[in-house]
């Protein structure tokens, strides 16, 4: 059923998320080019979109000129629909709104979230503009999957519009607990923007549970109260004469991709190391630069791994790759400014001006260069105070088809859940973070290489489109 005076033709599969696949740079000269947009939601909906065709909605990374139309990147095999932003649409909206509110609140408050009605207010504006694209990008009947915080309210506002959508919500980051979620001015609104979907998705059971509780609490809704398991068990909230069906669907990669293509990057990985003066440790972190990744958690240990003598210096390099995210962010510029410092210090105690143990560049890296620093590492660090699942980890993972290498990870990430045979560690515990640092180093080769092979059979079988198959299976189910 369609509504009357809606398209008749349109994508029957519409991918709804902030960002587009590729994000716009301007060239000093004026010229425009489009680069992978960073983050691992883009990383995880590439291949998706890829393999099912459809169209995809979202912003592209840059405020735009006012009356200027907004232009359109060739991306192959997906049909691209630009949503354009102004700069105080990007300020309010995005950096305000997006994270300087939701992010922080939904990562355990690691730093104060600010709420402001300026910042709702474009927060709402920008989500009725991503429906309405939406709502035209689709054809009669189409299946719409809107991703993660900055568009709670979009399931909502395009149901309201286009009721013979199937529309199912993606969260990629943390759900938090009642009590945090309550402090949000605007909870009530947010929760029933949620709730025009039929399907609610999170990485891990523990998301959708708060979920069910917070309707339970705040809407007075009726729900199930039986467990949540990843794609089997499910949940349901009784909304406005629906039923909204919620679920845990941990996200992954293209995990053969990424063996391949790491693989095929093995003699760049040995002309790495020898271009670091081939270390007898190397370690490797692999960030957007984001308070939340625990960046600082590990510099901390390294200083006193070297202070003690556990490690040495001389004979260890850490490289981290940090890409650089959301710059105008105070809370961002912050974090930055700590880990430069912490860079410095520990270059300056422990290196020698030929041998500085930590690497580190403030610049996004290339896939295949990326793929051969996974191959290289010896010991990959993954120590986010917080992170929705982290797919750095899996890559890492899936990269190791030689069983080489060995993942530290915190028990923070949604990776965890299904990682258990990785050096896990408390991040907030300096001791767990060292003793599960120098483990990873020093423990003998065949225990190391146990612990890989069962990780890498882990990534290898649970892979992106088990992901993305399970959640539009589950939405299809009952339409
Ligand atoms: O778009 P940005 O503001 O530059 O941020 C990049 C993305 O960061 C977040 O990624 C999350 O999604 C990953 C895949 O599910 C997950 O592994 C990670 O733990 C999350 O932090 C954000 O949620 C995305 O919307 C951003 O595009
Ligand atoms: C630093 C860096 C990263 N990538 C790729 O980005 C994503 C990161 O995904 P993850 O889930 O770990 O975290 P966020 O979404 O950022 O919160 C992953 O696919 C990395 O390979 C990259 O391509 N280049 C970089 O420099």
């Amino acid at each position: 059923m369609t509504a009357p005076g809606h398209p008749a033709t349109g994508a029957d599969f519409v991918v709804v998320a902030n960002r587009l696949p590729v994000d716009k740079k301007v060239r000093p000269d004026g010229s425009v080019v489009w680069k992978r947009s960073p983050g691992g939601l883009v990383t995880a909906l590439t291949p998706t979109l890829e393999t099912r065709s459809g169209a995809w909605v979202g912003w592209s990374g840059s405020a735009s000129q006012d009356g200027s139309p907004e232009e359109k990147p060739d991306v192959e095999g997906i049909d691209i629909h630009p949503v354009p932003l102004s700069a105080a649409e990007v300020e309010d909206y995005y950096e305000g709104f997006s994270n300087a509110t939701l992010w922080p609140l939904f990562h355990d408050l690691l730093v104060k979230p600010e709420y402001r009605h300026d910042w709702w207010e474009a927060y709402v504006r920008v989500n009725r503009r991503f429906a309405e694209t939406a709502a035209s990008a689709a054809a009669p009947n189409a299946m719409v999957w809107v991703q993660d915080y900055q568009l709670l309210l979009v399931p909502a506002m395009l149901r309201e519009t286009r009721p013979d959508l199937r529309i199912g919500f993606f969260l990629h980051i943390p759900f938090p607990p009642t009590e945090l979620f309550s402090q949000l001015p605007w909870r009530t609104d947010l929760l029933e923007g949620l709730l025009g979907a039929d399907l609610l998705g999170f990485h891990l059971p523990g998301g959708a549970e708060n979920f069910l509780t917070l309707a339970r609490r705040l809407l007075g809704t009726r729900t199930s109260n039986g467990p949540i398991t990843a794609r089997e068990d499910f949940g349901a909230v009784e909304y406005d004469g629906r039923t909204v069906k919620v679920g845990s669907f941990p996200i992954s990669i293209d995990s053969a991709d990424v063996a391949a293509q790491a693989t095929a990057a093995a003699d760049r990985a040995v002309a790495i190391r020898a271009e670091l003066g081939d270390p007898e440790v190397l370690l490797l972190g692999v960030d957007r630069l984001d308070y939340t990744k625990g960046i600082d958690v590990r510099l901390a240990s390294l200083e006193r791994l070297f202070a003690s003598g556990r490690l040495d210096p001389a004979k260890t390099v850490m490289v981290q790759l940090a890409s650089p995210s959301r710059e105008r962010v105070d809370s961002y510029i912050d974090m930055r400014n700590r880990i430069e410092q912490m860079v410095g210090h520990l270059n300056g105690k422990y290196g020698t001006v030929a041998r500085p143990p930590i690497r580190y560049l403030l610049q996004p890296v290339a896939r295949d260069e990326l793929l051969a620093y996974f191959r290289a590492a010896d010991v990959m660090l993954v120590t986010p105070m917080r992170d929705g699942m982290n797919l750095v980890a899996k890559e890492y993972l899936a990269a190791r088809a030689d069983l080489g290498g060995a993942l530290v990870l915190s028990e923070f990430t949604g990776a965890a859940a299904e990682l258990g045979e990785a050096y896990l560690l408390n991040p907030y515990d300096d001791r767990d973070v060292d003793d599960a640092i120098e483990a990873a180093v020093t423990d003998p080769a065949e225990a190391r290489r146990e612990r890989m092979r069962i990780l890498h059979d882990q990534v290898m079988t649970n892979d992106v489109d088990l992901w993305a198959t399970s959640f539009l299976d589950t939405l299809a189910a009952d339409a």
